[in-house]
């Protein structure tokens, strides 16, 4: 079983319309959507059920996201804003609600004979390479028997510091890792609009190629429309993660009936395209979200980097943080711009240490011979 090797067989998808045409499908479904007044809405998770059904008997492998937890469980244990007042609401929340959430799709896919099969997963799982790879190994397995794996957070024992928070980034990186073709992010809106959709003169962007600053802004201050968490922003960040292993995603509406199908057929909704396909590793070690510092490098450093160098301490100006040897790093250029991340051959202290200096010069400062580079160009990706 293949888990590991290049992203090269994801099929490239670049419309709504090619949907149907997929060959493994990541569908995720936020909080507002499943969960209305605390209850779960059964006409709409039934509907997309049937869709799901559908896509299934064309062919099309199936994996759902769904959010819904913390809100179900919110409304049976009585807590107020819907569980989020503090992490151990949430925590407790999201046990209650996860129980009957899996009751949920078992029913819903059930009705079509497909069998649900529950997912929980934390950041840390995806963020360690043999943990990521053995939550591939689960998906594959699970796809090949047939179930429609059901993802969601493992929030109950997420910690703040490392949990995703929101499900589109986690959508995103399940795809990755079941190395889907294409990711549908259902929203409470029609797409990605150029400015907040409440605002008057609001357009609909049809189609995005690299999500750029411009892009970004768009988004506002993150701010959902109110059980979810992540708002537009999570969707454009989860739209990079996917773009970077070369699969398509999008955002749908999914708040009326047979949302898939209807989308198919009005190709209405926001495609990102996919802006390159990474090596699966690299695409796994640039989808990776836990950084631990920074390092802030200097113009000619940034020309260097761009071309396809590594990082070397002479273009180092600034590091910012605590870290260890191996763990994920940001690079940024001289005026904070994002240039990527890598894994960092230094601790944080290593890296003072040496910042700016010549090879010839390190070794004093270290005391052993120093390593072919800080972040080596085969452990960083650019962004
Ligand atoms: N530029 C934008 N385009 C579309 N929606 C936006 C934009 N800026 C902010 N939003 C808000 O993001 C919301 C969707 O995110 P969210 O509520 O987190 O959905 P979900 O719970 O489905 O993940 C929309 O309802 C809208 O209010
Ligand atoms: N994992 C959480 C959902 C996180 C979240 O809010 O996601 P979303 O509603 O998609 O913005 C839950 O099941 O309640």
């Amino acid at each position: 079983m293949a888990v590991s090797g290049r992203q090269s067989d994801v099929k490239r998808i670049e419309a709504i319309s090619e949907i149907g045409s997929a060959r493994r499908l990541v569908v995720k479904i936020g909080s507002a959507l499943l969960v209305e007044e605390g209850k779960p809405a059964i006409e709409r998770l039934n509907s997309l059920a049937k869709d799901l059904a559908t896509l299934r008997e064309q062919g099309t492998d199936i994996i759902v996201v769904s959010s819904g937890a913390i809100a179900l469980g919110a409304a049976r244990l009585r807590l107020p804003k819907g569980g989020r007042a503090s992490l151990a609401d949430a925590q407790a929340a999201a046990s209650v609600g996860q129980v009957a959430l899996a009751q949920l799709w078992a029913q819903a896919l059930g009705d079509h004979d497909i069998l649900a099969a529950q997912m929980l997963v934390t950041l840390g799982d995806l963020e360690d390479r043999r943990r990521y790879l053995n939550a591939a190994a689960t998906l594959e397995r699970l796809l090949e028997t047939g179930a429609v794996p059901v993802v969601n957070e493992n929030d109950s024992v997420a910690t703040e510091e490392i949990r995703f928070g929101d499900n589109d980034r986690l959508a995103a990186r399940v795809a990755q890792a079941a190395r889907a073709d294409a990711v549908l992010l259902l929203s409470d809106v029609d797409g990605l609009f150029d400015r907040s959709p409440d605002e008057a003169g609001a357009t609909l962007i049809d189609q995005v190629e690299g999500v750029t600053p411009e892009i970004l802004a768009m988004a506002g201050d993150g701010s959902s429309s109110g059980l979810g968490s992540g708002g537009m922003a999570s969707k454009l960040e989860a739209a990079q993660i996917a773009g970077r292993a070369g699969i398509m995603l999008a955002i749908i509406n999914g708040s009326r009936l047979s949302p898939i199908a209807g989308a198919i057929a009005s190709d209405r909704g926001t495609v990102f395209l996919p802006v390159r396909s990474d090596s699966a590793r690299k695409a796994w070690l640039g989808g990776r979200l836990a950084r631990k510092g920074t390092l802030i490098v200097d113009a000619g450093c940034v020309s260097a980097i761009a071309k396809g160098a590594s990082l070397l301490a002479a273009g180092m100006t600034r590091v910012e943080g605590e870290f260890q040897r191996g763990d994920l790093v940001q690079v940024d250029g001289p005026g904070g711009e994002g240039l990527g991340q890598g894994l960092v051959e230094y601790s944080a202290a290593e890296c003072r240490a040496i910042c700016g200096l010549r090879e010839s010069e390190q070794e004093a400062k270290l005391g052993y011979a120093p390593r072919a580079a800080v972040v080596h160009r085969d452990h960083m990706v650019r962004s």
